[in-house]
């Protein structure tokens, strides 16, 4: 099945070249208007580099969320850690960055490994808040594996509290995602957070 990213890409063609433009254009005032100089050789192209840098940002790689029979019959949760990813806060547009841990507890598929990874960027090449984030990689794995459980634990530096605002460098916030069993079943989820642990200590 295919995670499909209709939309976020700007459609080829003339209509394209509008779009960027438009983009281009807009970026350019913003900028002069924060008393950036575009005037010079080196900035010149500033507000075009702006722009595709966002969009690159806001650009998830289409994916196939490979899985397999599980026929060696495993039953245990499976875990992911250490997965990088790197977002835009929906309210500063400004990046949060981190890393995240999925895992899950098979039922009759299991996932290509590397496909976790897959979805966590999916969701995260998008303008976004971490709780939102967090539960929407839970959901599609969830949704798309049938698994018996899905837990997501993600922990990320918002650049927006960390270098204006509130200025606390150094704060990471944490936010977790629990479907099926992992959620439901007392045991299941002591064992997540057990094996977990270790991930976040
Ligand atoms: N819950 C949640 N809040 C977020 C996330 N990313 C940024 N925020 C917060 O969104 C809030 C926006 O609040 P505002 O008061 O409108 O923005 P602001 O005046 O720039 O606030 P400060 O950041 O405190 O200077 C801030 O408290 C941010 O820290 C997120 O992923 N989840
Ligand atoms: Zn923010």
């Amino acid at each position: 099945m295919r995670l499909s990213e209709q939309g976020r890409h700007p459609p080829s063609g003339t209509v394209r070249s509008l779009l960027e433009l438009t983009a281009e254009e807009h970026a350019a005032g913003l900028l002069s208007a924060l008393g950036v100089d575009l005037a010079s050789e080196s900035t010149a192209r500033t507000p075009a580099r702006m722009v595709a840098a966002l969009r690159e940002l806001l650009s998830p790689r289409p994916f196939e969320l490979t899985t397999f029979p599980n026929e060696e019959g495993y039953e245990e949760i499976l875990v992911q850690d250490g997965i990088p990813f790197h977002s835009l806060c929906e309210h500063h547009g400004l990046p949060f960055i981190g890393h995240a841990l999925v895992g899950y507890l098979p039922s009759k598929r299991i996932v290509g490994l590397s496909k976790l990874a897959r979805v966590v960027e999916s969701f995260a090449c998008r303008a976004q808040v971490q709780e939102r984030l967090t539960k929407q990689i839970a959901a599609y794995l969830h949704e798309h594996l049938e698994p018996y459980g899905v837990g997501v634990v993600m922990r990320a530096e918002h650049l927006c509290m960390t270098l204006r605002g509130a200025q606390a460098p150094g704060t990471i916030t944490l936010t977790t995602s629990l479907t099926g069993a992992l959620r439901d079943d007392e045991r299941t989820r002591q064992e997540f957070f057990t094996i977990t642990s270790g991930a976040w200590a």
